[in-house]
């Protein structure tokens, strides 16, 4: 270049150093733009512009509970493969579960939002790492753990049967929510550290361990990955209002409450005594090396227990008791099966025993079925990452490094493979031949390596709860007719009230 013109330019940026910087930021975002629109692999999914330039859009719809909406929105418009981010992809097809989920990919860039320093089972995106965490102590969810755990967990219905009685007894209206969630909470809590966390005796809900509002936390700070440490940091050092504060305390909540356990199960470790989870998992050495988990390792695994294992069943059986209650002849057909398919409870049985239910019911399995498809609990997307040298999902070639997800309420909300009622709870569709052979995309625990470990026994709970309460209560659904409200936020969350007034169907509980 001739010096003059460089004399020219260097005399132009100290004459108007504003219009320069301005100009030269300019360009700058033109071609980052023109990059990202046109140049960038990604470039020819389709997608909104704002979502190839930033994720600013992931973060709205996060933080404003509304991740499974706009998906499904986003889908409408685009079709089944979605560009939502700079880097990210989202499908809505059949072929994207086996294409992203059955083939053990890292864990995504959206879970840097949840603990990485020291991550429990559900966070920790080292796949060799993770196998091996789950080789130490997966085997407290095998259905032969679940069944050891019986007694334990019955222990819990005992106390829900009697506060029901005397709600059958004094005719009051209580919101079936909370006690159903007391229920739930308690049974991880013998569960997980053989000490039930009071609930049902204290029946107070600001002690209910607040698992919504911190996965939303985790949500939010890993729907914008790069900015992930400036939550963290922001999260320690700004001054807080009131609504970030609870929203922290929900997590600080659950921490007291794994710590505290963990130190007085650690004091009175006998594995001989009773197979506690929390036991298991300090008991548990690695394989090969014998190395033990630390307390930070320990620490992790115990908050995992709490955020995997209560909310989430506690929801699932909030909104299928919520849908049932506004379809009666449903709720008629579950109770004609249970009363005619299982003896009536003695007075000194809490609930039912649940080796062999399964195999007795039918029409209540499919509710069930209907209810997880309809209401599904994980509302967050589940991105994996593409590894070298790229893959290809659902007949498309995708490059390496891309995070791919699917939202498991928007795709069993997928009108092209669940019919124009899809919004409908209707159990009556899995009798028809085209959705019976559809039953393998009810995916509520998501599927392959990564699927949820706790599924026996939340189905196990959820097919007691369900079983016991309409076998022994009538249940008046006092506000039926209020249209049901259901948030995703960070899993859905049913917050309309499920409002009753019980009777007894048969003997007081005694035991
Ligand atoms: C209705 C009840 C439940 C539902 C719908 C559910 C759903 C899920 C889903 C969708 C995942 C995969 C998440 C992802 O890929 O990011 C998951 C993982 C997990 N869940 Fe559950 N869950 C339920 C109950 C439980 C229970 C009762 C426990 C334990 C006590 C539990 C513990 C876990 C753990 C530890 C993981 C991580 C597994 C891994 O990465 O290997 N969940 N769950």
């Amino acid at each position: 270049m001739p010096a003059t013109v460089l004399q020219d330019i260097s005399s132009f940026l100290s004459t108007y150093p504003l219009t320069s910087l301005a100009t030269f930021l300019l360009l700058v975002s033109l071609s980052y733009i023109i990059y990202q629109t046109t140049l960038h692999p990604l470039a020819k999914f389709p997608g909104p512009i704002i979502c190839a330039l930033s994720d600013s859009y992931k973060l709205w719809i996060t933080a404003t509970d509304r991740v499974p909406e706009a998906m499904i929105a986003l889908h409408a418009q685009y079709g089944d493969i979605v560009r939502f981010g700079p880097n990210d992809l989202h499908f809505n097809q059949p072929e994207a579960i086996e294409g992203i989920y059955k083939r053990g990919w890292q864990k995504g860039d959206f879970y840097l939002g949840f603990d990485q320093k020291t991550p429990g089972l559900f966070s920790e995106r080292n796949e060799a790492i993770h196998g091996k965490r789950k080789r130490m102590f997966g085997n407290n969810f095998t259905p032969t753990a679940i069944r050891s755990y019986e007694s334990i967990v019955d222990g819990q219905y005992a106390i829900l049967r009697r506060r029901l009685d005397r709600f059958a007894e004094s005719g009051e209206t209580f919101d079936l929510r909370k006690y159903i969630t007391y229920c739930i909470v308690d049974i991880l809590g013998e569960l997980a550290f053989s000490e039930a966390f009071g609930n049902q005796q204290d029946e107070d809900p600001k002690k209910i361990p607040r698992v919504s509002e911190a996965l939303w936390s985790c949500c939010i700070a890993g729907s914008m990955p790069s900015m992930a440490g400036v939550f963290e940091w922001l999260k320690d050092n700004l001054p807080q209002s009131a609504e970030v504060a609870e929203l922290l305390e929900g997590r600080n909540v659950i921490f007291r409450l794994a710590s505290t356990n963990i130190e007085k199960r650690s004091k009175k470790l006998n594995l001989d005594e009773r197979p506690d989870m929390l036991g298991r998992i300090i008991a548990a050495s690695e394989e090969g090396t014998g190395t033990k988990l630390t307390q930070e390792q320990i620490m992790a695994e115990a908050i995992t227990l709490v955020v995997g294992g209560t909310h989430t069943t506690g929801n699932t059986l909030h909104v299928l008791f919520a849908n049932l209650s506004r379809n009666e002849e449903y709720l008629k057909r579950c109770i004609k099966e249970i009363d005619e398919r299982l003896p009536e409870l003695a007075p000194s049985q809490p609930c039912y025993d649940i080796t062999g239910l399964e195999e007795k019911l039918d029409f209540v399995k499919v509710c069930i079925k209907e209810n997880f498809r309809k209401d599904p609990v994980g509302t967050f997307n589940m991105p994996r990452t593409v590894p070298d040298p790229g893959a290809t999902i659902a007949g498309v070639q995708i490059p390496a490094g891309t995070q791919t997800s699917m939202n498991i309420h928007a795709f069993h909300h997928n009108p092209s493979v669940w019919g124009s009622d899809h919004d409908v709870f209707n159990p009556d569709r899995w009798y028809e031949k085209r959705t019976e052979e559809l039953s393998h995309l009810v995916i509520p625990y998501s599927v392959g390596k990564r699927s949820c470990v706790g599924q026996n026994l939340a189905n196990a709970n959820i097919l007691k709860m369900t079983t016991t309460l309409l076998r022994c209560y009538e249940f008046e659904f006092v506000n039926k007719d209020e249209p049901m409200v259901v948030v995703s936020h960070g899993d859905s969350d049913l917050r309309t009230p499920v409002l009753v007034k019980v009777k007894r169907r048969g003997p007081v509980y005694v035991g």
